[in-house]
């Protein structure tokens, strides 16, 4: 796992790795600009025309270090610093090494609106992770006219007027890429904040190993790596026992496709057996689309109203296209009060949930919940923002003992210790119907294969996005449809267990 730390745990890093190493600030700061220069002319040549907006801090030192360098390397570059706060002694420093090179342009009033176009490229090194509140006055007209510019505009660390661990207001520059220092910031995985961030890219400023290993946090991104580490491959002398009996409570009149798609993924993720319990009208459609499982017919025409008995069942997957009839309810209510292994709940069943609230709290211990914002909002109320609702999905999985998975760009994961995982695969092509199902599916699939209930959530976001990621490959972003996410699985399988799956 990869770790995100607040700025006071970088601030912190910063000086124990200046007292250490030891390394004056001053160069920790070159080492700082050298590796944003190194990502930057991967990406632009000289034939491009910068401007370097300054402020003056240790981020304004960036922007004198990065200008001092891209010259050296002939780039044409203007830079522009804005006056109003007190140097820092590195923003000096770095003042004094450019002497010579290139005549600082001083902001003290708002700029023309014609100010940058004559740039190609605006690095934006105004504010870093120093912000401590909202940017007014001179600084809010630099960003309008920054944000204005049609040049491709990159931030140095943090976009300058985003606060790294704390909800933003007032002016903020739009990044299309932030290149940011050793760790990414929380701000980061926020899909409000995507507008100013844009891509983010990490470059390592080789902060002390020893320390970033034993700092604390709550919060990981998720890589490759992580991933395989979790995933088990399969013993040669095993049968379909051995990868569970998975009950799939899915369906309705109308929505039997989501039982379908969450079934075939369920199938795809390697589960041993599976059951499908659904109305009658579900029936003859199932067997059809879904030969592998066997169905069990719920009485009722139109939706679940009764289930088997859920004995030998290793876990039960309840949710897509569930409807939320009165009979459906009764259903669940009786679900949750006799059977007590972890269940993947989703959809119409967390709709119930939210609306029937002493069925919570009998959710089984290791469940996974799976609801996008708007289902969260249900359970979990109303929040002013997104660092406000990842504390109540915190709040919700201790409250559970279960993992509870809020879908978005980055689709966020909480243990029941209030430990965060960020997933970081998965694309704006699986913004299509079915997509959460066929998560649903993988989920149970895993889950029934005695995986952990967070392996089971890390891995299986990590795959449902993968998925999507190559089947856009192949197909594009605007044609996907959720049975490519099924289609890829195996192939998804394939890249995280190294081939071996
Ligand atoms: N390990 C690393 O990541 C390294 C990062 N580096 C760079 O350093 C900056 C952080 O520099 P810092 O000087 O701490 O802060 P900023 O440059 O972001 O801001 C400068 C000062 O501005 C003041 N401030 C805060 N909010 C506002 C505001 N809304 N309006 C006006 N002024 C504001 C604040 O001072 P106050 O005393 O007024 O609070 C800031 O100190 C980091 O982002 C990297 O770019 C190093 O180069 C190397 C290591
Ligand atoms: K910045």
């Amino acid at each position: 796992m990869t770790k995100i730390l607040t700025t006071d745990q970088i601030r912190t890093l910063d000086a124990y790795t200046i007292q250490h190493e030891p390394v004056a600030s001053i160069d920790l700061m070159e080492r700082a600009c050298r590796a944003f220069v190194e990502w930057f002319i991967k990406r632009a040549d000289t034939s491009r025309r910068i401007g370097i907006v300054c402020g003056t801090g240790n981020n304004g030192g960036d922007g004198l270090g990065i200008a001092r360098m891209l010259l050296a390397r002939h780039y044409t570059v203007t830079v522009w610093v804005v006056e109003g706060g007190k140097p820092t002694a590195d923003f000096e420093a770095n003042r004094t090494r450019l002497l010579g090179n290139v005549i600082l342009q001083m902001i003290a009033d708002t700029p023309p609106s014609t100010i940058f176009d004559t740039c190609d490229i605006v690095i934006d090194a105004l504010f870093g992770s120093g912000l401590s509140r909202p940017l007014e006055g001179i600084y809010a007209a630099v960003i309008e006219r920054i944000n204005a510019a049609a040049a491709w505009r990159v931030a140095v660390d943090v976009p300058s007027g985003l606060r790294a661990d704390a909800p933003s207001q007032g002016a903020i520059v739009q990044a299309q890429d932030t290149v940011s220092f050793q760790v990414p910031k929380l701000a980061f995985f926020f899909a409000s904040n995507a507008p100013y961030v844009g891509t983010w890219h990490i470059v390592d400023i080789g902060l002390h190993k020893g320390l970033l290993q034993d700092t604390e946090t709550d919060h990981y991104y998720v890589s490759n790596d992580d991933v395989h580490r979790r995933w088990k491959p399969r013993a040669r002398f095993s049968h379909k026992g051995t990868y569970g009996h998975a009950l799939l409570v899915a369906g309705s009149y109308g929505k039997t496709g989501a039982a379908i798609l969450a079934a075939r993924a369920l199938l795809r993720a390697g589960v041993g057996l599976l059951t499908i319990h659904t109305p009658v009208r579900g029936y003859a459609i199932l067997q059809q689309a879904v030969p592998e499982a066997m169905v069990s017919i719920d009485p009722f025409e139109e939706y679940a109203s009764t289930l088997p008995s859920s004995d030998g069942y290793s876990v039960i997957g309840v949710g897509p296209g569930l409807g939320q009839a009165d009979a459906t309810v009764k259903m669940m209510r009786k679900i949750l009060e006799t059977y007590r292994k972890p269940m993947v709940i989703d959809a119409d069943a967390l709709n119930i949930l939210a609306a029937h609230r002493e069925l919570l709290l009998r959710v089984p211990a290791g469940s996974i919940l799976t609801p996008h914002p708007k289902e969260f909002e249900r359970l979990a109320g109303k929040t002013a923002n997104e660092f406000e609702r990842l504390e109540k999905q915190k709040e919700l999985a201790r409250q559970l003992k279960s993992v509870v998975v809020v879908k978005g760009a980055y689709t966020s994961i909480t243990s029941p210790g209030g430990v965060v995982y960020f997933n970081t695969t998965g694309n704006p092509g699986m913004a299509t119907g079915g997509t959460g199902d066929v998560l649903t599916g993988i989920l149970t699939g895993l889950l029934a294969q005695s995986y952990t209930s967070l392996d089971a959530a890390i891995l299986g976001v990590y795959l449902h996005g993968l998925a999507g990621d190559l089947a856009t490959h192949d197909l594009g972003e605007d044609s996907l449809v959720a049975s490519d996410l099924v289609t890829y699985l195996p192939a998804a399988f394939l890249k995280v267990s190294g081939g071996k799956s």
